[in-house]
């Protein structure tokens, strides 16, 4: 879909006042005004509860934008972007702030030449998802009244919070916009590095002819954060890093680790291979969840050198609260590239260290040669750097230079964003810019979700009803996790690489 530029239209973002506004989507929309990436024709109208003028709204805005964008921030590129910028108040429920919204957008689309073209971008909790979309139909904001232009929405995530609710929910939104019209977005797949793993793998011959079962002796993919649960207690309660990681971001990561090459890069021929992964995952019996899942959560500990409280005395926490703030599984791909890898995959809040890796480890070669007078050696493991730092890292072994005989691995380090820091896009940007050009390809299909949910739902409903594991393991804030998650590739001979590398 390389090639489609963006064209006019108003972005309404519901949630206009909320987190995800201020600190992602705004300093996105910064980001592409200050690259002139912005179409010519185009507004931004916020929605809310709160009562604010658009002078308090966009005035609300800046601090996040600057703490986002940082040296980055350009006066001019905000001043001409918050001219635009509007703010409605209403309630979701509201069927009257439905009509005033439509008159408004009339005239926005007047004044700005926008031609009808409208994306509604949902950034509130998942229960408003349904009924934000059913009113906008009744009130005749989907179909404008000219018949002019597009319309189309894009939806946070997580989409349902089970694979029953997905489909009511599915249900709703198909009723009223099409397939092509739906974004269903998960922000990791507008990561650089994220969209750089099909590249890595499909544009050279050297990584595509070891990525399978022959070569590979297990995959390891991490999502490590040190930030708590912030101010979302009330969404995370309901989500837990199953819900809130697992169910997107990280089964995305393992599509595109695991995919087959698509027959083309047409948005359908990608998202093909990637159900096809899905529907690979082998079946987490009740016993496999106990086996193989390891659920924690964080107590009090020490992060960056200062101390920081349980999750369970977390403002908006309830103090017997039994929500997972880690997750580590064993996954299996039941298909001819992958029978018989494991792929490992971890995520938690309050660890160590922020980083997001997918580290494949190669198997040893036969212990002929060198292993009698070295030893075991280290294995070849290449490392994919989602973030903070992006790039590419291989280990292997080599000889030491002179006399030396002796034999250890080195490293051939690419890194993206060294020499360019903050030069990569941020994943919001990159996303933005394909609604308004109309290309779904990094948006996730409907069926991805329902296989997802599937996968995900087997877990949720054994910790429903296995007395053994329907509390978390505790572990302290700035550790790797409890150490059942160590354990859990210890049973099978491995260990987890540091992320980071
Ligand atoms: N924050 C993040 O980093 C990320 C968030 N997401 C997803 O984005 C979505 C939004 O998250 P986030 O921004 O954190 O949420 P917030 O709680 O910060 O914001 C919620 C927004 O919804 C508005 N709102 C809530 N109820 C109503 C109502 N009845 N009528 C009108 N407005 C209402 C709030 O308005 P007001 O405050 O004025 O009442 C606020 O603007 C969620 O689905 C989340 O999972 C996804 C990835 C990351
Ligand atoms: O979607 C979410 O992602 C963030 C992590 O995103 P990242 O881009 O910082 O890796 C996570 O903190 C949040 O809980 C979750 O909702």
């Amino acid at each position: 879909m390389a090639g489609l530029q963006p064209v006019e239209a108003v972005l309404v973002i519901f949630g206009g006042t909320g987190d995800l506004t201020s600190r992602k989507l705004i300093p996105a929309l910064h980001n592409l005004k200050a690259k002139d990436s912005l179409p010519q024709h185009f507004a931004v109208i916020g929605v809310g509860r709160r009562q604010l003028s658009d002078q308090e709204f966009r005035k609300n805005l800046y601090p996040a934008l600057r703490q986002a964008v940082g040296e980055n921030l350009r006066a001019d590129t905000w001043a001409e972007l918050q001219e635009r910028i509007f703010y409605r108040r209403f309630d979701f429920q509201d069927e009257r702030g439905y009509r005033v919204l439509r008159e408004f957008l009339e005239q926005t689309d007047a004044a700005y030449q926008t031609g009808g073209n409208r994306i509604y971008y949902l950034a509130v909790a998942p229960e408003y998802f349904g009924v934000i979309v059913e009113k906008l139909y009744a009130n005749g904001l989907v179909r404008n009244r000219s018949g002019q232009g597009w319309q189309r929405v894009v939806i946070e995530k997580p989409f349902g919070r089970d694979l029953a609710t997905a489909r009511v929910l599915n249900r709703k939104i198909t009723a009223v916009f099409s397939e092509k019209n739906t974004f269903r977005i998960d922000h990791y797949l507008g990561k650089e590095m994220i969209q750089n793993i099909m590249v890595l793998r499909f544009a050279n011959p050297l990584f595509e002819a070891v990525w399978n079962n022959k070569y590979v002796d297990n995959v390891q993919i991490s999502a490590t954060e040190t930030v708590g649960v912030e101010n979302r207690a009330g969404y995370y309660e309901q989500a837990g890093a199953l819900r809130d990681m697992l169910q997107n971001h990280l089964l995305q990561l393992l599509t595109l680790t695991g995919m087959e090459p698509p027959v083309s890069l047409t948005t359908e021929a990608v998202r093909d291979e990637k159900v096809k992964v899905l529907r690979s995952l082998r079946a987490l019996a009740p016993e496999r969840v106990a086996g193989d899942v390891v659920r924690g959560q964080y107590g009090p500990g020490r992060i960056e050198g200062g101390q920081v409280a349980a999750y369970r005395e977390e403002k908006g926490i309830s103090p017997s609260s039994d929500t997972e703030t880690f997750l580590a599984l064993k996954v299996e791909i039941d298909n001819f590239r992958w029978a018989g890898v494991p792929f490992y995959i971890r995520t938690g809040k309050r660890l160590r260290a922020k980083s997001t890796d997918v580290i494949v480890q190669f198997k040893a070669l036969p212990p002929i040669l060198y292993v009698k007078e070295h030893g075991e050696l280290e294995p070849n493991i290449l490392i994919i750097r989602i973030q903070p730092k992006e790039g590419v890292y291989f280990q292997f072994n080599a000889k030491k230079p002179g006399m030396d005989p002796s034999i250890s691995p080195v490293k051939m380090d690419f890194c993206q964003n060294c020499d360019f820091e903050n030069n990569s896009p941020e994943a919001y940007e990159k996303l933005l810019l394909d609604v308004m050009r109309g290309d779904p390809t990094l948006f996730t299909r409907w069926d991805e979700v329902e296989y997802s949910w599937k996968f995900v739902d087997q877990i949720a409903q054994t910790w429903g009803e296995d007395q053994r594991i329907s509390s978390p393991v505790p572990y302290p804030a700035g550790t790797w996790g409890p150490a059942a998650a160590g354990e859990l590739l210890a049973r099978d001979g491995r260990a987890w690489w540091s992320p980071g590398g």
